[in-house]
């Protein structure tokens, strides 16, 4: 550093940089300089705890292996006594073990050795954009609603608000309608990203011969029918998230892609030459086990590891009873601002027939039933006479520490692995369990697909989606 470079050091200091070796911290400084940004820099954890006693940062920066310790030590003495500081790790190249550790004790990211200048700017920007939505974080701003009190659903926010603070890839696992896209975007609004947008794709939902160019864009005349240049989703999310739902549905080749993207930071769209490179966040989601999906052999293990640094399960509804008249109470008043007048109010005997109900379909289903409920209903209090409940699906049919579902096998069988009773070779692969409740519903209907999809709490198209898939329409 030369002595015009010290002169211009500004007076606040933003970062801590934490390395034993002398010439990597002061290239560390240097670089952080010409962003802008002033920097202490010491050599051991012992030196770091006591600077961190003694200022304010906005951001620490860590080496991994230190003469008196190691940087996870620093990582929790942080989170331990400087909570809402961003602290990031900096990691010999192919030890991402190391760095997923530091991760989930809340690490907010990792650079890896040699650290890159461009990696090093984005991880910056993040972490000071961090520091200035922190208050969100404690909940001061209002975020999308995201209702419930149970204990099982604040340990779920708990772990979200945590989880919002890094950019680690963050696997959603729970049923269907169990709010999993209602939770990324909690985590993508109280992060560093919240600026930029939140990009919702359901894998399954798009054809395989579009795939790679819904996700990475097209040129003109690259193919049939591309008309113009054409962005993909990945460019569409770019300095913001990309939910990637259903992601156990995405084929095998276009799996190959996607971990290509992940690890290179750059995606080539169809037709061009040079690949683009991308700033995004992945959240991905999936009712299926995709533990299970790689031990089949449908889901590569590479990716699983790439996507599952952290894995988010949803409880379903029927494991968080409580919070049904909350949910309930949010969706009336919901439907009542759509539909104009006072929300309805559910009789004490409506909502002790919810309570005892099992919700296969979750929270979407609570609200389908409810909408029903209101056309149904005369007055302003909903009876239970008012409420269609899908037959044979009380709650304790559906515990899933012992009993067997009402289809008499384990529910859900994709599940088991987080609390499912039974001998896992007993339990039926989840698309059984899911076909089974699906042929029920149509039959209970006649075979009308909008009445069926309504009863599953699920979308049309997520019905015509599966019965494709099993080659039944
Ligand atoms: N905790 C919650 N608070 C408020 N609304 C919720 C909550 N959880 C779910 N919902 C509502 O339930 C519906 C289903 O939620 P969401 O689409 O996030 O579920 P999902 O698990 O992603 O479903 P799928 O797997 O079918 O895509 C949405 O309308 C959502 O607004």
């Amino acid at each position: 550093m030369n002595a015009v470079e010290r002169r211009q050091r500004p007076q606040s200091v933003d970062v801590l940089i934490v390395d034993d070796e002398e010439d990597i911290r002061e290239l560390l400084e240097l670089s952080l300089m010409r962003l802008g940004l002033a920097c202490d820099a010491v050599g051991t954890v012992a030196d770091a705890i006591a600077r961190l006693e003694a200022r304010r940062y906005r951001l620490c920066l860590t080496d991994m292996r230190l003469p008196d310790g190691d940087g996870l030590g620093l990582v929790e003495h942080i989170q331990a006594h400087c909570p809402g500081l961003p602290v990031a790790v900096i990691t010999a190249f192919g030890s991402i073990e190391t760095a997923i550790r530091a991760l989930k004790l809340g690490a907010f990211d990792f650079v890896t050795k040699p650290v890159e200048l461009k990696a090093l700017r984005e991880l910056v920007t993040h972490a000071l954009r961090l520091g200035a939505t922190g208050d969100k974080a404690a909940g001061t701003t209002p975020e999308r609603a995201l209702i419930g009190h149970s204990p099982a659903f604040m340990q779920l926010r708990a772990q979200a608000e945590k989880l919002a603070r890094n950019q680690a890839p963050v696997f959603i696992h729970g049923e269907s309608g169990t709010g999993k896209e209602v939770i990324a975007r909690f985590i993508h609004s109280l992060g560093t990203r919240t600026a930029g947008p939140f990009v919702p794709v359901n894998c399954g939902a798009i054809s395989p011969e579009l795939m790679e160019s819904e996700f990475f864009g097209h040129r003109k005349g690259s193919f049939t029918g591309a008309a113009s240049d054409k962005q993909g989703l990945f460019q569409a999310a770019s300095g913001g998230t990309l939910f990637l739902d259903e992601i156990g549905e995405l084929p095998l080749a276009m799996q190959v892609k996607l971990l290509r993207a992940i690890q290179e930071r750059a995606v080539r769209p169809v037709g061009a030459h040079a690949e683009e490179p991308v700033d995004v966040r992945l959240l991905s989601a999936s009712h299926q086990d995709l533990g299970r999906l790689v031990a089949e052999g449908r889901f590569r293990q590479d990716l699983f590891f790439r996507i599952n640094v952290i894995t988010l399960r949803m409880p379903p509804l029927r494991e968080r009873r409580e919070d049904i008249p909350a949910l309930a109470e949010h969706i009336l008043a919901r439907l009542a601002a759509r539909e104009g007048g006072a929300p309805r109010r559910l009789s004490a005997a409506a909502l002790h027939a919810l309570q005892g109900y099992a919700f296969p379909g979750n929270v979407r289903e609570l609200e389908n039933l409810l909408e029903r409920a209101c056309a149904m209903c005369e007055g302003d209090e909903i009876d239970a006479a008012d409420i269609e409940l899908y037959p044979d699906q009380t709650a304790s049919g559906w515990l899933t520490d012992s009993a067997a579902g009402p289809f008499g096998f384990q529910v859900p069988g994709d599940f088991g692995d987080h609390g499912g009773g039974g001998e896992p070779g007993q339990e039926p692969a989840a698309d059984d369990a899911e076909r089974l409740r699906i042929i029920r519903a149509l039959e209970q209907t006649r075979w009308n697909r909008s009445a069926a999809a309504r009863n599953l709490g699920m979308t049309l198209r997520q019905l015509r989606y599966r019965l494709q898939k099993w080659g039944m329409e």
